[in-house]
């Protein structure tokens, strides 16, 4: 969910009367999800971002990861950068691979149920991290 917003005028949504000072949740996990938007919407997929010009940083409204318009989350800069510094020293410094032989395609991707902030997975991700040392 997006912070609450409250209507200043009456609109209507999906044929449905919105009257003035009404609460409105918007549903981000819904929209991301959507089928008519996004193909094999219920899958992990990242490879969708491929070669789509579909931005995350609250122009596009199939995509809402930080929010979008004057709530849009103020630390949008710090929070991509801290996610991007963790994972390229994670990937830099470390080869990976899952432990007992498992495949890619043996992972669970399930969400876990439940009242969060945040979205967590159902099972956790466990790696074998492999030393990595740059040739000097
Ligand atoms: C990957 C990291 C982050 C994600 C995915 C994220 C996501 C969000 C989302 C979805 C909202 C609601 C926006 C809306 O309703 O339109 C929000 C609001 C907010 N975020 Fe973030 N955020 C992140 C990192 C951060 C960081 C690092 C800070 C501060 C250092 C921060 C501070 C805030 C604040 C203060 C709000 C409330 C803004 C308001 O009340 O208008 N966030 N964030």
């Amino acid at each position: 969910m997006l912070l609450p917003r409250q209507t200043i005028s009456h609109c209507k949504i999906n044929g449905y009367d919105v009257y003035p000072e009404t609460l409105l949740q918007v549903n981000v996990w819904a929209i991301g999800r959507d089928s008519r938007y996004w193909s094999k919407a219920e899958e992990f997929f990242p490879e969708r971002f491929i070669d789509n010009s579909v931005d995350f940083k609250g122009q596009n409204f199939e995509l809402l990861p930080f929010g979008g318009g004057r709530r849009i989350c103020p630390g949008i800069q710090m929070g991509i950068s801290t996610v991007e510094l963790a994972l390229t020293n994670l990937l830099y410094h470390f080869n990976w691979k899952l432990p007992n032989g498992m495949e890619g395609g043996d992972l669970n991707m399930e969400e876990a149920i439940g009242q969060s902030l945040t979205t967590s997975k159902k099972t956790p991700l466990m790696l074998v991290p492999i030393n990595y040392s740059h040739p000097k």
